[in-house]
């Protein structure tokens, strides 16, 4: 696999959504360790990223202060402003320093019937107020023949993949997060030749875009996850697998070498 696109090579991006796990002081108590090993990513060209509540966004931003940590948010609305109430516009998330916007989320579309269509709206919000989306795609079930698995996972993948593309800019940066439903809060993650192979397929789905597309993947990933999924992913979406700070720092180092 090249690891170049139409814009240059890709960096490698890692990075945590803490969903609803933490309350505040735990995440600011976590944000200030993942500040204290943030150098490691940043010495390796490695993206990093956290994804906290909406309510931590500032002061996590605040403790971010003098790092290279990207800051996420974990969903967004798609109109820019109005009578909304409870949603939160990519604009003031933008203006509170976030960069990256989670959307398509398995546990949002499961609880809060997020379809392709409104993560697609969402996702062009992003780019429209110079957010990257990180969208989450995935199959629901785990075909259990591999060789079926792989096709019907792709198969699932596509239309989750083209709504989004067609929904933004051809020259807007994307991350895709490619999480089986089915490995997400698994013990552990999908196998690795399943990842590579459904990955391999998303990124050609996305070939000739003009903008920086890098794909993740997610689904109980942690220590040991990404050597296997090189030739597929540009990093990883970690999970509960991060909460120990320690496992964060070793995912880094994999990812180094
Ligand atoms: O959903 C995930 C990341 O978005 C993965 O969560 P887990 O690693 O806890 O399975």
């Amino acid at each position: 696999m090249s690891s170049t696109s139409a814009v240059g090579p890709r960096r490698k991006i890692v990075g945590t959504s803490l969903k609803m796990y933490f309350d505040l002081t735990k995440t600011l108590t976590y944000a200030a360790d993942l500040a204290n090993i943030s150098s490691q990513a940043a010495k390796h060209n490695i993206d990093l990223f956290i994804i906290p509540d909406f309510v931590s966004l500032l002061p996590v931003k605040d403790a971010l202060t003098g790092t290279e940590v990207k800051l996420g948010a974990q969903d967004a609305f798609w109109e820019d402003a109005g009578a909304y109430t409870g949603e939160v516009s990519c604009k003031t998330l933008s203006q509170a320093g976030v960069s990256i916007v989670e959307l398509g989320h398995a546990e949002r579309r499961r609880l809060f019937g997020e379809t392709d269509a409104t993560a697609a709206k969402k996702a062009a919000a992003a780019c429209r107020n110079g957010l990257v989306p990180l969208v989450c795609i995935g199959e629901k079930t785990h075909g259990k023949i591999a060789s079926q698995a792989v096709g019907m996972a792709i198969e699932e993948c596509r239309p989750q993949v083209m709504s989004l593309l067609q929904a933004i800019p051809d020259d807007a940066e994307l991350i895709l997060a490619y999480e089986p439903v089915w490995a997400i809060g698994a013990s552990e993650p999908a196998d690795p030749d399943h990842v590579v192979a459904v990955t391999q397929q998303i990124r050609k789905m996305a070939e000739g875009r003009k903008g920086l597309t890098r794909i993740l993947y997610g689904g109980s990933a942690g220590p040991g996850t990404y050597d296997r999924l090189r030739q597929g992913v540009d990093g990883l979406f970690l999970g509960r697998f991060a909460h120990d700070i320690k496992n964060l720092e070793q995912v880094i180092k994999e990812m180094s070498d």
